[in-house]
């Protein structure tokens, strides 16, 4: 796909390489539509990306820019622009109680304790979790855990949602409900899934294989040509 004119996340020729292994080499690429999501299998980078875009990881070379903030240098200012949702809730979950996980963005955001208590506990009440506030977090299932994780997201209303397979431990109602919820927000979204059904409506799809961008484009496509990929292999394997 060619390159958007205004993108919110610009990928520069970035390298990064973890453990022994070259995960990207000279990896470039824009995102300005709402909807981006990233497929491929196991392994071939996805989340890893998500992680150079939160500025969660730095690039060994190379640059990485969300909405024009270079994010070596920008590193403070990204909280406030980047919501990142974790694969694992546990990896993100900073806080006893679920009121507390929900209202830190919000007192981040410049909000007095009161306000964010409150916002918390309307946005519990708005996603079906009234009363929650109070409750233990580590008490919760993991769905309900990527849940509250999703909300604390959500709720300082950064302008770049960067989701790492939101769905992966939600039962179906909390997930359609999710879907639904995610269609209707404003801002941009960049999503890792497997969930091919929901990336269906996306404005755009990469294929990311092994670290590079092997398609890029119109969902229909990007994933018609991944799974006539996985067939081959399959077909291939069986001969
Ligand atoms: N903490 C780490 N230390 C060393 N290597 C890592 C680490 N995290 C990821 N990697 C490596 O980076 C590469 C990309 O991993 P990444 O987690 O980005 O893939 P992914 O596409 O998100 O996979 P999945 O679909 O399984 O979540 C893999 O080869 C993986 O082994």
């Amino acid at each position: 796909m060619p390159d958007t004119v205004s993108p919110y996340l610009r990928f520069d020729n970035v390298s990064l390489g973890r453990g022994a292994r070259t995960v990207f080499d000279g990896f470039s690429a824009s995102l300005g539509e709402r909807r981006v999501g990233l497929i491929g299998n196991n392994g071939s980078g996805k989340s890893t990306l998500l992680r150079l875009a939160a500025g969660l990881l730095l690039p060994d070379a190379g640059e990485v820019f969300v909405e024009g903030l270079e994010t070596k240098t920008h590193r403070g200012e990204l909280p406030g622009n980047v919501g990142f949702l974790f694969q694992n809730p546990d990896h993100q979950i900073l806080f006893p109680t679920v009121g507390e996980e929900i209202a830190f963005g919000l007192t981040e955001k410049g909000m007095t304790d009161a306000e964010a208590n409150a916002a918390a506990r309307e946005l519990l009440a708005a996603n079906g979790c009234e009363g929650w506030e109070k409750r233990a977090v580590h008490e919760l299932s993991e769905g309900q855990r990527q849940l509250v994780c999703l909300l604390s997201v959500i709720a300082p209303e950064p302008s770049v949602l960067l989701l790492d397979e939101p769905f992966s431990s939600l039962d179906l109602p909390t997930r359609l409900d999710l879907s639904d919820r995610l269609r209707a927000l404003p801002q941009a979204v960049v999503m890792a899934s497997h969930d091919f059904e929901f990336l269906s409506a996306f404005d755009r799809l990469l294929w990311l294989d092994d670290g590079r961008v092997r398609e890029d484009g119109r969902p229909a496509t990007v994933i018609a040509a991944y799974e006539a990929s996985i067939r081959g292999l399959k077909t291939a394997r069986r001969a």
